[in-house]
């Protein structure tokens, strides 16, 4: 039996889910001669850990009760009474984290999963690369900070998976890494990358308000902790950047333009999230349903686009005919056209549900299993 002994970084809505598969798929992977071994899971103040962290584990039954304590808001030290595991808080978290990467990370393997919605995660990421450890993201924002960052996170590229930074559990990294890998030069990408702005977008097109189907997206769990990552286009942009990188492109951030759907003076450093929700898209429900009709009128609909070309970068609303491709686009489907010379006529076209908590694990789980010829 191989196994993958595993970290996990961030239980929200992904992460929980994310545990939750790995237990159902306990008799799939035993058939497979696999055993994921969870060793320990952080939130963002503690960290717990199987007592005896080289040979033993967190069970099904303690990573059920862990999910049940943080939908319910609590602190992870609530599991400090539960049996064999211990609790660290932060920083002793921090320093934990490195010493489990040092005993594990070059003799059995390790992989940390990070599923948190954080930038603070890229410092560990980046040590426990030169531990040994495997990586696995959900989380966009190690691999859109600087260039420098991006190439530590790859300085071993097999022991990278991605896949769900950009359409959630779509085959898009994978697609793009066998194009390249195969000297396919990439001509052209354009898509439409965002399940909330997808969702919101159609759903504005039946008559409903946006204030009601942010938060519709919100509950089904299709937007970023902070939904306005996503009005505001930074969502989109992050997963235009890590596509552009992949190709290539030696940019950042600042260098793309973000076109948002909320004015500065509703952002984070002036309302907090549920202010936003309740107050702010009120404010703005009416100028984005006026913008919707003037495009519906126009025989159009209106979608986020991200189009990457040579060196071009760029994400931004367009009005699109209601028959393209991207303006058939319903609910949180994402869509991604792909040219390069094999693919120049007709694209190669990735499209399905592009976020959610469900699809969104599901590729995390696989990117894991993708890396088990790495483990003894
Ligand atoms: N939902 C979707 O459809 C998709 C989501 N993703 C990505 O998945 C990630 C998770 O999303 P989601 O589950 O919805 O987010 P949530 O807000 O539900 O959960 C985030 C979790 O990360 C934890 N966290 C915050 N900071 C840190 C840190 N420094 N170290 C460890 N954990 C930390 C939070 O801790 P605490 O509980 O203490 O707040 C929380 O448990 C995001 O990066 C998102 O972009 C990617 C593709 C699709
Ligand atoms: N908030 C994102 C989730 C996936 O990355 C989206 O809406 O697409």
């Amino acid at each position: 039996m191989k196994t993958i002994p595993l970290i996990l970084m961030g239980c929200g809505g992904v992460g929980r889910q994310l545990l939750q598969h790995i237990a159902s798929c306990r008799s799939l992977h035993f058939k497979q001669g696999l055993h994921l071994r969870v060793v320990g899971v952080c939130d963002s103040r503690s960290l717990v850990v199987a007592a005896d962290f080289l040979n033993k584990e967190l069970d099904d039954s303690f990573l059920s009760e862990l999910c049940r304590v943080k939908l319910g808001g609590s602190s992870l030290a609530k599991l400090a009474d539960l049996g064999e595991c211990q609790v660290f808080v932060h920083p002793e978290s921090q320093g934990k984290l490195l010493e489990i990467a040092s005993h594990l990370g070059k003799s059995t393997g390790l992989v940390f999963v990070d599923c948190s919605a954080s930038s603070d995660t890229i410092v560990v990421l980046k040590q426990v690369v030169d531990l040994g450890s495997c990586i696995v993201l959900a989380n966009k924002k190690p691999l859109t900070s600087t260039m420098e960052d991006f190439e530590k996170l790859f300085t071993h590229p097999r022991r990278i998976r991605h896949e769900s930074t950009v359409g959630a559990g779509l085959p898009v990294i994978a697609s793009l890494n066998r194009i390249i890998s195969s000297g396919d030069p990439v001509h052209r990408i354009v898509g439409s990358l965002s399940g909330t702005l997808g969702f919101v977008m159609s759903e504005l097109e039946d008559g409903k308000p946006l204030s009601q189907v942010v938060r519709a997206a919100k509950s089904l769990g299709y937007t970023e902790p902070d939904p306005r990552d996503d009005l505001g286009g930074m969502d989109v942009a992050r997963k235009a950047l890590i596509l552009a990188r992949i190709l290539g492109q030696q940019i950042n951030l600042n260098d793309l333009k973000i076109e948002s759907l909320y004015p500065e003076e509703m952002g984070s450093s002036v309302m907090t999230v549920d202010d936003f929700l309740g107050r702010g898209l009120l404010l703005l429900d009416k100028d984005v349903q006026k913008r919707v009709e003037k495009a519906s009128s126009n025989g159009n609909v209106l979608r986020y686009v991200c189009v990457i070309e040579g060196s071009r970068c760029e994400v931004g609303i367009q009005e699109l005919p209601k028959n393209s491709a991207l303006g058939r686009l319903r609910g949180s489907d994402n869509v991604l056209e792909i040219y390069t010379r094999c693919y120049s006529e007709q694209p190669l076209v990735i499209q399905g549900a592009g976020a959610g908590n469900d699809t969104t694990a599901a590729g995390v789980l696989a990117d894991i299993i993708d890396i088990q010829d790495l483990f003894p």
